[in-house]
């Protein structure tokens, strides 16, 4: 199955990564964009060339237009490309469909997908031709998608280095509402509050905020489009939080009735019956996050967490590292976090339960900082 030369149309962040993953694995990609600054940057970042392609000689065409222009491209390509395999990446599934089954376009050559990957930001200046290594990538063949052209989007999909999931449109937009939309419209209600608060009480801000709101600084135009497509399944989401937003406040107002006065305005434990109904939130919560995948889909795994103190000076982070590598320990995820009033970051490592004790135990050795965030809550069975 060939995918080369290809044809990436929309050169912005998801379009000009694809161009740089295909043209990493040695693929021919040639680059359109109705804004050719665009285009001309994402050529400058290694996306492919602005040399116009034989139409006939096609094999692919990747759209990564936003969501309202995807149809009438998708369209225009399946006519300009007539022997090429057509996808989109859009964030939404089910309308760009519909849209095609009205037109006269050859839909058989036609499978929408979907890389789980991207970010706050848009345009070509921040594409990586990594951006979807080991990410989630849907594909969503529909009843007339002729076999070979879903298995020219596996090939993408393939030499994206992002794994697969085959998937119905209707199913795919159920579970982005859930996984990605909903999400999104929480961040953007947590970052729009802050908007309120005073300067000076933003400087409490840890890494906590900055990871619920990092998503709410994406593109308002795009977000708009992509909701937009997708409120059918929204909607229910939404109305759901809504409910449970409710009875949390109920909740609190009822842990609050239920203490006496004293221990209120010393802010005691509550021993009211709302502290009780409260509890069940925060364990749910907890074991929502337990059920995210690990990486490459694998079930969840739950890390511990270390906590080096690293000095604000040149070398430390590589001496650190250095120093985990040496412990033959893989680490899974990091976060770093500054702290305002010391020169000092410190580095919060994520690694297998089973190797914890024995790094932490080296790490100290040589003369680190070791400590471990608190554990997390008990949770009933
Ligand atoms: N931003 C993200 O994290 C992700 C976005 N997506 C989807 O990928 C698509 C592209 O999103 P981004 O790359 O983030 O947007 P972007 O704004 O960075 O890039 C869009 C590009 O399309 C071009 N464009 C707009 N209309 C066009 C048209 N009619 N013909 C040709 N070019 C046109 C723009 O000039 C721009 O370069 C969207 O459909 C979005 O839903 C999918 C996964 C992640
Ligand atoms: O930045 C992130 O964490 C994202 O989740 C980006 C993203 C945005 C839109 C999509 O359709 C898919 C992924």
């Amino acid at each position: 199955m060939t995918i080369s030369p290809a044809v990436v149309i929309g050169t912005g962040l998801v379009g000009a990564s694809v161009g740089c993953a295909l043209t990493a694995a040695g693929h021919r990609v040639h680059l359109e964009d109705r804004s050719l600054s665009h285009a001309r940057v994402a050529a400058g970042v290694g996306a492919g060339t602005l040399d116009p392609a034989v139409g006939t000689e096609v094999a692919l065409v990747v759209v990564a237009v936003p969501p309202n222009a995807l149809a009438p491209v998708i369209i225009d390509g399946l006519h300009r490309f007539p022997y090429a395999t057509v996808t989109d990446v859009g964030s939404v599934k089910a309308g760009v469909l519909n849209a095609l089954w009205d037109s006269d376009a050859d839909v058989a050559r036609y499978v929408g997908s979907h890389p789980m990957a991207g970010s706050q930001f848009s345009g070509p200046v921040t594409a990586r031709a990594d951006l979807f290594t080991d990410r989630t990538w849907v594909i969503a063949p529909h009843r007339k998608s002729a076999q070979a052209a879903t298995d020219t989007v596996r090939e993408l999909v393939r030499a994206c280095r992002a794994q697969e999931v085959i998937m119905d449109v209707d199913v795919h937009d159920a579970a982005v509402a859930r996984v990605s939309h909903l999400p999104h419209l929480m961040s953007v209600l947590m970052a729009g509050r802050l908007t309120e608060v005073p300067a000076e009480q933003l400087q409490l801000a840890g890494q906590g905020l900055r990871d619920v709101t990092r998503i709410a600084g994406s593109d308002p135009g795009l977000w708009q489009q992509i909701l937009g497509a997708n409120s059918g399944a929204l909607l229910p989401e939404l109305r759901a939080i809504q409910d449970q937003l409710g009875e949390l406040i109920k909740a609190i107002e009822d842990d609050r009735a239920g203490r006496p006065e004293p221990a209120r305005r010393n802010g005691q434990d509550g021993t009211g019956a709302g502290a009780s109904e409260l509890r069940p939130h925060l364990e749910r919560g907890v074991a929502g996050t337990r059920r995210i995948p690990g990486k490459h889909g694998a079930a969840p795994v739950q890390y511990r967490r270390l906590v080096v103190e690293i000095p604000d000076t040149p070398g430390a982070l590589s001496r650190l590292f250095a120093g985990v590598g040496q412990a033959g320990v893989n680490v899974e995820d990091i976060a770093i976090q500054h702290d305002p009033d010391r020169q000092l970051g410190y580095l919060s490592l994520a690694v297998d339960p089973d190797q914890a004790d024995a790094l932490s135990t080296a790490m100290t050795a040589a003369g680190w900082v070791v400590g471990e965030p608190d554990p997390s809550p008990d949770l009933p069975d």
